[in-house]
Parts: C-alpha cells; structure tokens; sequence
C-alpha cells in the first residue's frame, strides 16, 4: 500500500500534468449540456431526429451535440451544409471500425479517404453514368423487375399485402444485382431471398440492434454479443464471403473483350492497371473490388424499397395524388404502353412526387463526416477528426423553408400552374459537395419506373379491415413506415 505521502505526491503530480498539458483548442458551439461518458445519449432518447430538429431550432444553424463520448458538430442550415460539403477539410469518414467490412482496413468508398477512395470513388461515378454492357440498359434491367412486381401483385387477387417492403425489396436488389452481377433471379426464387438478406437485409438487422454500442463502442469488450458487435461482425464476414465467391465465379468465366456487368469491367480495370500505387493493383485491389459492391448495396438497395414503400403508404393514405398521377400518366401515354426514362419531361407532377417522397429523408442525418485536418469555417476552429453531421430532416421539415412541412404535397415542387417542376435548392436527399450519392441517377430512374408504372396498373387502396393508417415512422436508425395492408387492384385500361 502507498503511503499517504506517496498518495498526495501522485495527486499533485496528476493535476500538475493536467494543469500543464498544452491544451487543445475545443470546439466553440452551442448545445446540450452532457453527462460524462454517455454525453446527451439520455437526452436524445428514441426519436433522434426529433430531438435533434428541437436542437437545431434552439442552438442555432451550428451546434454541438455529444453522441456518448463523441463531440458531433451538428449543422441545420442548408447553406451552411453546401458550403463546408464543398470543402476537402469536411469530406472524410469517421465510420468506427468495428462496423466496416473488414475491421480497421480501408476498403470501397463509404468509409474510405484520400486516394483510395478518390480512385474508386471516380471509377464507380463513371460506370454507373455510362451504364451499359452488351445489349442491355439500365431502363431494360428496372423495367424487367417492374413487370414482374407487377405480375406478383396482379396474382393475388385484391388480396391485401402486409409486407409491402418485402416485395419491393426483392424487385430493387434484383435489378441492382443484374447491374452489377449480370444475373437475375425470378423475385419467386428463394434463392433471391437469401441474396436480398446477405446483401443489405443483414446489415440492416444488425446495425439496429447495435444503436447503443455505435455510441459506447467499449461495450464490445465486456458485453460482445449483447451489445450486437458479434452479430456485426458475423454479418460482415458473410457479406465479404459471398460477395468474394461471386468474384471468383467471375474470374472463372471472364472474357476481356466483352464484359458483362460492372464486375467484369471492375476485373479488366485491374488486368490493366500496372501503376503499383494504385488501389486498382494486384490482388489487393479483389479486397477493393469486394468492398465497393457491398457498399453499392448497403447503400442503395434497401434506399430504393424503402421509398417506394413510403410511396405506397402515402398513396394509399391520400387518394387524390394517386388520381392525379393517372391522371399525368394517361395523358401522356395513353395508357397504351409502359412509362418510359423519355416521357419524364412531360411528367412534372410525377418527378414532384419523387421529390416529396425523398424529402422525407429515410437518414435523417445521411452519413456523418469528419474532419480531415485542422480547420476554420465561419471562425469556429474544427480539430482534425471532429465529426460532423448535417441535420437533413430538420432541413427538410424546416417550416421556415417549407411553410407546411408535415403535409405530403408534390405540388410543393411544381410551378402555379403545376405544369413544371421547380429546383428547389434546399432538397438534398442525396446530400452535396464531394462526397455527394454518387447513385442519384439510379436511384432516381428506379423510383420513377416502379413509381409510375405500378400506378398505371393498379389502383392502390387501403384494406377497409386494418387499423388507420398512420405515416409517422417507425422508430430506428433509419424512418421506415410502420407495417400497414394495401390492396392492389388491376385497372381495366
Ligand atoms: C433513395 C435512394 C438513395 C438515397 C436517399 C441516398 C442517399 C445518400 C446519402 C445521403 C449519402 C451520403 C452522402 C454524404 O456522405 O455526404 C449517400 C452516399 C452513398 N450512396 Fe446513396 N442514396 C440512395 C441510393 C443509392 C444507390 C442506388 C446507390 C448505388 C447504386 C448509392 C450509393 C452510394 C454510395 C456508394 C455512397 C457513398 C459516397 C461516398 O462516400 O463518397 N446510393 N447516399
């Protein structure tokens, strides 16, 4: 045992050294005060993203919000976003390694930085604009899965269906499999099942049951599995696993002259690429491979039947948008063939309806940034690895902005006559500046297709026998609706 000698000695020693050390600039924000170690975790409770929209109306467009130990400048100002989103200093990741890919190791673009990601990054924009192999285009691919859809839910019947999400879910992995994997499945095959599961299905299982260990990640040390790190990292194993067996099936059947989806073009990126640096060399650069599908997938997938999902609820929750969407598609179509990518020109209330659908923000806060190096903006200093989240559905709910956020109007997007869509700068879905949705056009095309084409099909209604229907989300990490029934019923045309 010490002496008390000894004891006062090492006090005095500890708060000289604290008392001494140089200290490093904090950041100076407004915000909550919070507790040590959880920081405002209690305070925030369930529905974030309502407490952060409080926050944001109270401390200001920048505030300073403490996610357990983590300082997160939060911003909820549009402007302010645009602006630093444009700046190198802003566009780095602060993903914790326990959930990436492979624990701790850069790979693909969602969490990487510097060259690796700027290469990839730069590769996937290129191939995802100038999509095409061989004969087939994005339009054939999502209108494939279109019909299909269509034909499922044209069998049942009128009977109501309760998991809307399921079939949507299914359709959209489908047609981003074709781009990337150049295969499709029937939306029937369980085999498609278990490939919507592997690819984004799992990870958004164990990513919701992880909420409290994103936050106090030393939980994985004392309560591994309760804390959901091990389901984390089982997902993730898996994931890399299977995605790694597609490439090699690839590599066995792989033709240099005539690639046949973005895996192969991927492949001869890499045959020839001879420059040791870059992270399209060698058999490293299959890692690389692995990671940018799996990042195509958690990022896009369940986005897309997500918000077509919210497009049936709010479909079926407001009867007069339905009909004014029939309305737009008969009249430019006639009803007598699909909706095509050409007629949306003449389909503003259609891409308006796109629009409020995105603004309802299915990530509240996208994916949060951190800071590259030490930084001043509006002469607040930033610390090198400070993070920064933009508080999107504030933006995007904001009644000063918005006059009537909490109604579902596409009108919001469209001109008084409601004969063309209006810009309407402070929508970002898709977020701004570098770091940008480099799936936006997919995204985009795939909303619409499904969109327009199923309303053109089916009349959409609420089962008389369920519940009110009610849009508020469901609480998570990510607002999804809360379960609900539709009935699809085939219009005589
Ligand atoms: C409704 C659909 C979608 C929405 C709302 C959406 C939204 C977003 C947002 C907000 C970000 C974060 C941007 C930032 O960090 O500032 C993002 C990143 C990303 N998205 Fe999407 N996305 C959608 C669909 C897609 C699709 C279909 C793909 C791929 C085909 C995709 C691929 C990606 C990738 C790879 C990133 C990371 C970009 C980077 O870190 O540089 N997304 N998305």
């Amino acid at each position: 045992m010490f002496s008390v000698t000894v004891w006062i000695f090492i006090v005095v020693a500890v708060l000289a050294y604290y008392a001494l050390k140089p200290k490093k600039r904090g950041i100076k924000l407004p915000g909550p005060w919070g507790l040590p170690l959880v920081g405002n975790a209690f305070q925030i409770g369930k529905r974030m993203h309502i407490t952060l929209a409080k926050w944001g109306t109270k401390y200001g467009p920048m505030c300073k919000v403490k996610l357990g130990p983590i300082e997160v400048v939060l911003v909820s100002d549009h402007q302010m976003a645009k602006e630093m989103l444009a700046l190198d200093a802003f566009i780095g990741r602060t993903t914790p390694a326990e959930f990436t890919l492979y624990e701790g190791e850069t790979v693909g673009i969602i969490n990487s930085e510097g060259e690796i990601w700027e290469q990839q990054r730069r590769f996937v924009v290129r191939q995802l604009r100038d999509f095409g192999f061989g004969k087939t285009s994005m339009e054939s691919i999502i209108m494939e899965e279109v019909n299909e859809l269509g034909d499922r839910l044209a069998s049942l019947k009128g009977e109501p269906v309760s998991n809307m999400k399921g079939f949507l879910s299914l359709a959209t992995v489908n047609s981003l499999w074709s781009i990337v994997a150049g295969k499709r499945y029937s939306q029937d095959d369980p085999k498609l099942r278990a490939l919507a599961h592997q690819l984004s299905g799992a990870f958004n299982e164990a990513g919701e049951n992880a909420g409290a260990f994103f936050i106090m990640k030393w939980l994985k040390h004392i309560l591994p599995d309760l804390s959901g790190y091990n389901a984390i990292r089982k997902m993730f194993a898996e994931l890399a696993e299977f995605v790694g067996n597609t490439i090699q099936e690839h590599k066995n059947t792989f033709q240099e002259d005539s690639p046949r989806d973005f895996i192969d073009v991927y492949l001869n990126e890499i045959k020839s690429t001879t420059d040791p640096s870059s992270s399209f060399h060698g058999v490293a650069a299959e890692k690389q491979l692995i990671g940018v599908v799996a990042d195509l997938f958690q990022a896009g997938a369940d986005a897309m039947a997500s918000t077509l999902n919210w497009a049936i609820l709010h479909l079926i929750s407001n009867p007069e948008i339905l009909r004014k969407l029939q309305v737009e598609i008969k009249e430019v179509t006639g009803n007598s063939r699909p909706v095509s990518f050409s007629d949306r020109p003449k389909m503003p209330y259609s891409l308006a309806m796109v629009n409020e659908l995105l603004r309802q923000t299915l990530a509240p806060f996208g994916v949060p940034h951190s800071v590259l190096s030490d930084t001043e903006y509006k002469g607040v200093f930033f610390p090198k690895g400070t993070v920064v989240m933009i508080n999107l559905h504030f933006i995007h709910h904001d009644p000063k902005l918005w006059g009537d956020p909490e109604n579902f109007r596409p009108e919001r997007f469209l001109s008084p006559d409601e004969k063309s869509l209006v810009k309407v700068e402070y929508l970002n879905p898709f977020m701004v500046g570098r770091r940008q949705c480099p799936g936006e056009s997919v995204a985009r095309d795939t909303i619409f297709l499904f969109l327009v084409n199923l309303v053109q099909r089916f009349d959409l209604l609420r089962d008389p026998s369920s519940p009110e229907l009610d849009t508020e989300p469901e609480i998570g990490f990510v607002l999804q609706p809360k379960p609900f029934k539709v009935i699809f019923q085939e219009r005589k045309l």
